[in-house]
């Protein structure tokens, strides 16, 4: 039997059947996937073959092949230097939320976020959240950064997940997909969620709670089918995605108008930084690159941490 991973627990996985059927499921056996050094080897999202056994009176399925990931999303692992946590598997896209205040989104956020999800090859959609408490200015503000990202390739939309302006177009976009909500702590996304899908009560009480208290209690992703053809994956408590090793000389392709670029640099291992004959200097200078872009490019490539990187990037 075939079906996808809905929900993971460490021992047992929640795995549904393209029928519907649900099916707790354990493994059998290691499952090694290449490339990465994870702490769980299955994760919600992935497409795996079962087989049902029964013992006593009770029927579950064991888990013996998974499917080659279209892109998988990782956390790193606070403990195990080395290894990773898979947090999900075959996402169609990310729609990353972004407010100008309340809180405060920093582009170099944005651009940390983007490279991410360039080097996981996941569609990255962002929304302009609570566009409902702008002034003219901000207004202006938000139209010029969705510009610049829209130059570059990512599709932008402003929204109010509150008065409900343009969440008809956000579902729209995730119709026939699975789909990921990230973006700093208040942003909107349980608001957006919950105006998606108002029957979907998500976790959000319970992980202030699990605030409150101070705790660091690990959260999973689990899969939700929405009443529209669409699937979400929640993810609790996860602002951004964690990076494995990145070589210095790769981040710049995870730049799209950069590496765009690359082919007219004079050494094809351009750091885009003090080398002569460099495309992306010279874009820069003509303004068909942006400064702020590029500011966000040398902070990742000098490996600097920003201070609130760490929170950024790890569970709450
Ligand atoms: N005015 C306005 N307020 C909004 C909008 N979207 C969310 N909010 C408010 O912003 C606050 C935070 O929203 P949440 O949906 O809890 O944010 P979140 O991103 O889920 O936050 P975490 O659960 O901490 O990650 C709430 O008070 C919402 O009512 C919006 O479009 N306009
Ligand atoms: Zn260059």
């Amino acid at each position: 039997m075939k079906g996808t991973v809905y929900k993971s627990t460490g021992s047992w996985y929640t795995v549904k059947t393209p029928e519907g059927v649900v099916y707790e499921c354990r493994i059998k056996g290691k499952f090694r996937i290449k490339g990465i050094k994870s702490t769980n080897p299955i994760a919600v999202g992935d497409r795996v073959s079962f087989e049902l056994e029964e013992a006593g009176d009770e029927t579950y399925g064991v888990i013996h092949e998974i499917r080659d990931r279209e892109n998988y999303i990782v956390r790193r692992s606070v403990n195990l230097s080395k290894q990773v946590h898979v947090i999900a598997a075959n996402v169609d896209q990310v729609f990353l939320l972004i407010t100008l205040n309340n809180p405060k989104t920093y582009t170099i956020f944005i651009d940390r976020f983007l490279v991410t999800t360039e080097a996981y090859d996941v569609k990255t959609v962002l929304l302009f959240n609570k566009i409902d408490t702008y002034n003219q200015d901000e207004l202006a503000e938000i139209r010029y950064l969705a510009e610049l990202y829209r130059k570059i390739g990512y599709t932008c939309l402003g929204i109010s997940a509150k008065e409900g302006t343009h969440v008809d177009r956000v579902k729209e976009m995730m119709i026939g997909k699975t789909s990921m909500f990230a973006g700093n702590s208040g942003v909107g996304k349980s608001t957006l969620i919950n105006a998606i899908e108002p029957s979907l009560q998500l976790r959000t009480a319970e992980i202030s709670e699990m605030h409150l208290q101070g705790q660091h209690t690990t959260t999973f992703a689990e899969m939700f089918d929405l009443s529209f053809d669409a699937r979400i994956i929640d993810t609790p408590g996860i602002k951004g995605f964690g990076l494995v090793d990145m070589e210095k000389e790769e981040i710049g392709d995870y730049f799209p108008e950069f590496f765009a670029l690359k082919q007219d640099c004079k050494f094809n291992n351009c750091l885009h930084i003090d080398e002569p004959q460099c495309a992306v200097k010279k874009a820069l200078e003509a303004d068909e690159v942006s400064w702020s872009r590029y500011k966000s490019y040398l902070q990742i490539v000098s490996g600097e941490e920003d201070t609130y990187r760490d929170d950024e990037f790890e569970m709450e």
